[in-house]
């Protein structure tokens, strides 16, 4: 599955076939068209973006976006460029467990939150457990849906490590299906990607969907 690219607007610049793991190439706006850009939805909302508890408020709000859209200025094949290979003939599979999961819907931009178990069998080496932390927070943090980000969690993983087989699972609740729209807060929505023996070797994908416990 490839990311679908939609020419919105005076920001987004020609691009090349886009990966599954790349990110748009856009011409940034400045901090100031930003924060022109939240004064004008304070007043959409029906407030005064002049009044005293809401002056500072678009740069609390930019610099909030800084930190949950960090994973455009960030790259997952980085964070697992360094690998070891000294693991003593260990060839069984490694699961990194309830993951904490931050990320945004792309389509309402509202919080979905939630956990990640992140699996894989290596082949003649690992990486450091921290690093597919990060590879998950990479993602997490850009305008998402579920299923693509669960897609590329898995992907970033393949083309870094090339192991045997690469298992992900996404539990998480939707903001925008809890607090507006619909309105059920406790519908979870569980995605999954199995790659490589996960997928063709059944009693491995068990052993994965035992320790995960759904
Ligand atoms: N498949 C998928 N859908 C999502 C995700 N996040 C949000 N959505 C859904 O995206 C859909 C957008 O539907 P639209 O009809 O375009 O938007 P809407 O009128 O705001 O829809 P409602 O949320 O049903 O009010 C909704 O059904 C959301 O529940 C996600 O990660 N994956
Ligand atoms: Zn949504």
């Amino acid at each position: 599955m490839l990311l679908t690219l939609i020419q919105i607007g005076p920001y987004m610049a020609p691009m090349s076939k886009p990966t599954l793991t790349s990110v748009p190439k856009i011409d940034r706006p400045t901090a100031a068209a930003a924060m022109e850009a939240v004064r004008t939805l304070i007043a959409w909302a029906g407030d005064d973006p002049d009044r005293e508890g809401l002056r500072d408020t678009p740069k609390r709000v930019i610099n909030a976006y800084s930190e949950w859209f960090r994973g455009y200025d960030l790259d997952p094949a980085e964070e697992l460029s360094r690998t070891f290979e000294d693991v003593s003939g260990y060839d069984d599979m490694v699961i990194l467990r309830e993951i904490d999961v931050e990320s945004h819907c792309e389509h309402h931009m509202a919080p979905f939150l939630g956990k990640a178990w992140v699996a894989y069998l290596p082949t003649d080496k690992v990486v450091g457990i921290s690093k597919l932390v990060k590879v998950v927070e990479v993602f997490a943090k850009r305008l998402q849906t579920q299923e693509t980000m669960t897609a590329q969690i898995a992907d970033a993983i393949e083309d870094a490590l090339k192991p045997r087989g690469v298992a992900i699972m996404v539990d998480a609740v939707h903001q925008c299906m809890s607090t507006r729209g619909v309105h059920h807060p406790n519908v979870s929505t569980i995605t999954t990607q199995f790659t490589g023996e996960f997928k063709t070797n059944p009693s491995l994908q068990d052993r994965f969907l035992r320790v995960v416990g759904k």
